[in-house]
């Protein structure tokens, strides 16, 4: 390993063979990282496929089914056996393939959301994805940015970078591009960044020494490297209960056997009715039917502009009743124009500026020279806002746009008048400032939000008199910033002073006033009905902005956010009130402004206080710990930094408001139908088990054999609990208010509801098997079993909605009489192929029978859907 920190830049960028002007070329990268691989950490060891298989039957629930398999053979029941083993085999393997899919569909969506980074390649910036960085590359950071490779720094703009994943210190670390004489450890080697770490401030170019697993953090990265599997909160609370589940099962079973013994009956038919009871209970389909739902759900929200980071998000966003959103871009569009300037006195518009005023000279050079936007063949690069400023002074009368007239265009006027020094802007201090020669004189030039700049003025110039500030001056140019906010504009304050001191925060004092510069940034227009519709849905939207209040307030008023009654509050506001005066407030403050990230902190705990589930959407390098804390933390997928992307739990590649309400939208329809599709099987495996009780305690036969309670387990009533997951949103979904994330899953309600349902079905499952009786048990078993499977297709229909079917009909969901037609066909086969009479240990029926069988099936559907619409009607 080469010791990169102790050698000159010049020395290191030869050994690398690389270019600080030019970067690679894209040919020698391309070569270059076939031969060293992609910059990627290799993943921990991952399970094998043979490893999953095995894994299947570790279940407890599968065990059960070996021993029924084992207890069929010694009854003599080889065909059962064989089934029973096929069957488990078949489900070993399906549950396989999910599994490998799962993680296929995370992996893609993982790749939705990999990091970038910014290169130079060609002698161009470019923007490529983090993966293709090689050894030689110009790494290009900036605030906010993920470093993707280790490298030396060539050159560094006051780069600060927290590298706590590596080093575990929490502290923000400056860096410099020094050379070391002497070895240092890693943590002082400050003129070398590591992959991992978070740009906090400033920029540098670095050039890559090492990638992958040749990182520092790949060396070490073995301990991070075990994926552990993560578990969703309802998959666990559902592991809970498919454990209990077994236990009372197996309490059951051992009961039915003593009962069965203590009759007389010999010890393996008593195992029969065990065994029944066991496979009956059992519900195979359960966890592989959730897993599929939330698969489909995030698939769907990422076409729909939402990438799910973590799985548990689904959950939260069902429950999610507070969502902070910023402005800028978010609710807005983050397309600025100038609108008015205020410069003399005057308010002027940019056509009104001129070449040969002194004072709008000024004013345009720290427009054109403090700003870091481009704008080339109509593409704005940069910030938005800084961008607005360039295209007013393209507007400016008399500026050359190659038409040879005599202003300067803003490039030539980068050249003409370079940056020596600067303090880049960030949204704590909210202002930025650069350091030029003009007329041989050092100048500063300040520019940022007005309230912070104004207090730095002593001075303010009019034409070409600088002349000390008055309070009327104060007053005035606060009374124009009031003005312009109120009407929604955001307003940058301009200002400059000479002097040759090396630039630093520290120098953003004592400046001499230019003037004001508002722009506009319209909302988004699906805002305002996202809006609408959150409120509708029990959910508040509280706008967070970096902007002045004033203007903030403006803004929220059009959208919708902010009504009669309701409070803004600035980030100082805030900082004043005690944590018991915010929580008396909190429910009232629809916007908050000019805040600071650690203000969004508070804002997120405030609400958490009080039980709520918090949504926070943020694009900043800061942002970072507020989204950690929220429950449901949203970047933005255009605009947002790598640092924000990579702490959010969801992210918005439309950086779209609107698209937050889809997702709880969709959230919300994916936990109801997971738990609708939950309350199909249960209610299913109840009316098995109420029958083989019933049997055992009336010292009926055992009315039906494993074989065709696992067909109906694994295969008829999977395809209708699919079709519930498919469900489309009920287009209610956003009139309810959200649920209660504490609430369990099973609640009182629900199982009331999955009891009597099940009741209802083991009715008529068991007067198809007494009428059945007549004739004789296997004539019996037969039809408790096509009654049961038929009974249970059609409850699918039942669980599809807590409406009645006539309600929501069959057009917005085919698959579910899809999946009713196949079953019925599958009965059907068992019932009319000779051919398959033994293996299900089925008897040929007469038409009359079928007829019963159809009659008494339909029957517990006609009850519930009646009792449905009578609810309806009534309500
Ligand atoms: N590039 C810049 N240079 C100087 N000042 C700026 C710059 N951008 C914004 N400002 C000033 O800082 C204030 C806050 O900007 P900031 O970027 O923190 O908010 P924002 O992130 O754009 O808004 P939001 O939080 O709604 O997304 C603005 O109102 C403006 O006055
Ligand atoms: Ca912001």
């Amino acid at each position: 390993m080469k010791a990169y920190y102790r050698e000159s830049k010049e020395e290191v960028l030869k050994q690398l063979g690389a270019n600080e002007q030019q970067g690679l070329t894209s040919k020698a990268a391309q070569e270059k990282l076939a031969q060293v691989g992609p910059n990627a950490l290799v993943e921990g060891k991952k399970k094998s496929v043979v490893e999953v298989f095995l894994e299947q039957f570790k279940d407890l629930m599968v065990i059960i089914l070996i021993v029924a398999a084992v207890i069929s053979a010694f009854t003599g029941n080889l065909e059962s056996t064989a089934v029973i083993i096929v069957v488990l085999i078949l489900n070993a393997i399906l549950g396989t393939v999910q599994h490998v899919k799962a993680e296929k569909s995370l992996e893609a969506l993982k790749s939705l959301s990999a990091p970038a980074a910014k290169v130079l390649r060609d002698g161009k910036k470019q923007e490529i994805a983090a993966k293709d960085v090689v050894p030689g590359d110009i790494l290009l950071l900036e605030a906010g940015d993920l470093v993707t490779a280790d490298g030396r720094i060539l050159d560094n703009f006051s780069l600060q970078v927290n590298e706590s994943s590596l080093t575990g210190e929490s502290t923000n670390i400056d860096k410099l591009d020094t050379t070391f004489e002497k070895e240092v450890p890693l943590a002082d080697r400050v003129n070398m960044v590591y992959s991992s770490s978070l740009v906090t401030y400033g920029r540098a170019n670095v050039l890559v020494t090492a990638t992958g697993m040749e990182t520092e953090i790949g060396k070490i990265a073995t301990l991070m490297n075990e994926t552990k599997e993560r578990r969703t909160p309802l998959q666990v609370s559902l592991d809970q209960f498919s454990s209990r589940l077994a236990t009372a099962i197996l309490i059951f079973c051992a009961l039915i056997l003593g009962l069965q013994m203590w009759r007389g009956q010999p010890l393996l038919d008593a195992l029969l009715f065990a065994v029944a009871l066991a496979v009956a209970a059992i519900p195979e389909a359960l966890s592989s039917i959730v897993t599929i739902v939330q698969a489909m759900g995030t698939q769907k929200m990422a076409k729909e502009h939402a990438i799910i980071k973590n799985l548990a998000a689904v959950e939260s966003l069902g429950s999610v009743s507070v969502i902070c959103s910023d402005k800028t871009g978010t609710l807005t569009q983050n397309k600025m124009t100038v609108e008015d300037i205020y410069i003399g006195g005057k308010v002027l518009k940019p056509e009104e500026l001129n070449l040969s005023n002194q004072l709008h000279r000024y004013l345009l050079y720290d427009v054109v020279l403090n700003n870091d936007a481009s704008l080339s063949d109509g593409k704005k690069i940069g910030d938005p806002t800084e961008s607005a400023l360039l295209e007013m002074y393209r507007k400016v009368p008399g500026i050359d746009l190659g038409d040879g007239k005599l202003g300067l265009s803003e490039s030539e006027l980068r050249e003409h008048l370079d940056r020596l020094e600067e303090v880049p802007f960030d949204s704590d201090r909210k202002l930025m400032s650069t350091k030029h020669l003009i007329h041989t004189v050092p100048t500063i030039f300040v520019k940022g939000a007005i309230d912070v700049l104004l207090k730095r003025c002593v001075n303010i110039r009019f034409g070409d008199d600088v002349r000390p500030m008055t309070e009327q001056d104060r007053k005035d140019i606060l009374a124009q910033n009031n003005h312009f906010s109120e009407n929604g504009l955001r307003v940058l304050a301009f200002a400059y002073k000479e002097s040759d001191e090396e630039l630093s925060t520290d120098s953003e004092k004592d400046l001499t006033f230019i003037g004001l510069v508002s722009e506009m940034d319209p909302p988004r227009k699906e805002s305002v009905a996202a809006v609408a519709r959150a409120k509708e849905a029990g959910i508040r939207t509280v706008m967070i902005t970096g902007d002045h209040k004033v203007t903030a307030v403006a803004i929220a008023k059009k959208i919708g956010i902010f009504t009669d009654g309701d409070l803004a509050l600035t980030g100082l506001e805030l900082d004043a009130l005690s944590d018991k005066e915010l929580d008396q407030q909190i429910e009232k403050v629809a916007v908050y402004a000019r805040v600071s990230p650690e203000n969004k902190i508070r804002i997120v705990n405030a609400w958490q206080r009080k039980n709520h589930i918090v949504s926070m959407t943020g694009d900043g390098v800061n942002d970072a710990p507020a989204l950690k804390k929220a429950d449901v933390g949203v970047a933005m997928g255009i605009t947002g930094t790598e640092v924000s992307k990579d702490a959010a739990s969801m992210i918005l590649t439309d950086d779209n408001f609107a698209t937050i309400i889809k997702a709880v939208a969709n959230g919300r329809t994916v936990y109801e139908n997971i738990r609708n599709a939950i309350g199909y099987l249960l209610s299913g495996n109840l009316s098995a088990i109420i029958t083989v009780l019933f049997a055992s305690i009336a010292a009926l036969p055992v009315p039906f054999v494993a074989v065709q309670l696992l067909f109906i387990n694994l295969v008829t009533d999977s395809l209708p609990a699919l079709a519930i997951g498919m469900e489309p949103g009920n287009p209610d979904i956003l009139k309810r208010k959200p649920r209660d994330p504490k609430a369990s899953l099973l609640d009182k309600k629900f199982v009331t509801q999955i009891s009597i349902q099940g009741f209802l079905i083991s009715l008529s499952v068991i007067a198809a098997f007494l009428l059945g009786l007549r004739d004789t048990p296997a004539i019996a078993c037969t039809m408790a079993f096509s009654t049961l499977t038929f009974a249970r297709l059609l409850h699918g229909f039942n669980c599809r909605s807590q409406h009645s079917i006539f309600k929501i009909g069959f057009k917005n969901n085919w698959y579910s009489l899809a999946a009713f037609a196949l079953g019925t066909v599958l009965l059907a086969l068992i019932l009319f192929v000779p051919a398959l009479y033994g293996l299900f240990a089925v008897q040929p029926l007469t038409a009359q029978e079928v007829w019963l069988i159809v009659i008494l099936a339909v029957i517990p559907t006609i009850l519930i859907q009646l009792v449905k619409v009578i609810r309806e009607n009534r309500d």
